[in-house]
């Protein structure tokens, strides 16, 4: 399935959201990319980006978003923020792999600050060819997560594994 992806970052981020962008728009597996920012000129902090990214998610208008920041840590925090979201930095194969596999994460948030480019770019890359398998072991956990959504209906599904 093609997918579409938002990009965005604040102005630490925003070489890496340039490059991302690029990587993606020529990417056999995406069909759209759409950048909520920041532009080169704008100053606009992390949270009301990547709550921007992260309400395309919620509302189905993307499947998935890559944010920056300067660590990955503001975004994901900020993304978090959005009902149905899961952020995660990553800045790991092995996390990267698992944020999808194990907890069906659908935006990847890294660092500017941290990684440098090229291991940036193979995470998204690697992040692309993993989807959620909703019959595997793991979705059972990411249901009992939503269940603790604001408005889910339930303080925890009180389920096995407690
Ligand atoms: O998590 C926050 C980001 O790293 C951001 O780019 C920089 O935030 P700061 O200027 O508050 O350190």
């Amino acid at each position: 399935m093609l997918m579409r992806v938002a990009v965005g970052s604040d102005i630490a981020g925003f070489d890496y959201k340039e490059v991302f962008k690029a990587d993606l728009t020529s990417h056999t597996g995406v069909a759209e990319v759409i950048d909520v920012g920041v532009a080169s000129d704008q100053d606009t902090d992390y949270p009301h980006v990547a709550v921007e990214a992260a309400r395309l998610v919620a509302e189905g208008r993307v499947d998935r978003a890559v944010l920056v920041c300067g660590t990955g840590l503001g975004v994901a925090i900020a993304a978090n923020k959005v009902p149905g979201v899961r952020a995660v930095t990553a800045h790991d194969s092995f996390s990267v792999e698992r944020s999808v596999l194990s907890n069906d994460a659908q935006v990847l948030c890294l660092g500017q600050r941290v990684v440098g480019i090229e291991l940036g770019r193979r995470l998204v890359r690697e992040w692309l060819t993993y989807s959620f398998d909703t019959s595997s072991p793991s979705a059972g956990k990411v249901a009992a997560l939503s269940s603790y959504e604001p408005g889910a209906g339930s303080s925890g599904s009180g389920a096995s594994g407690r």
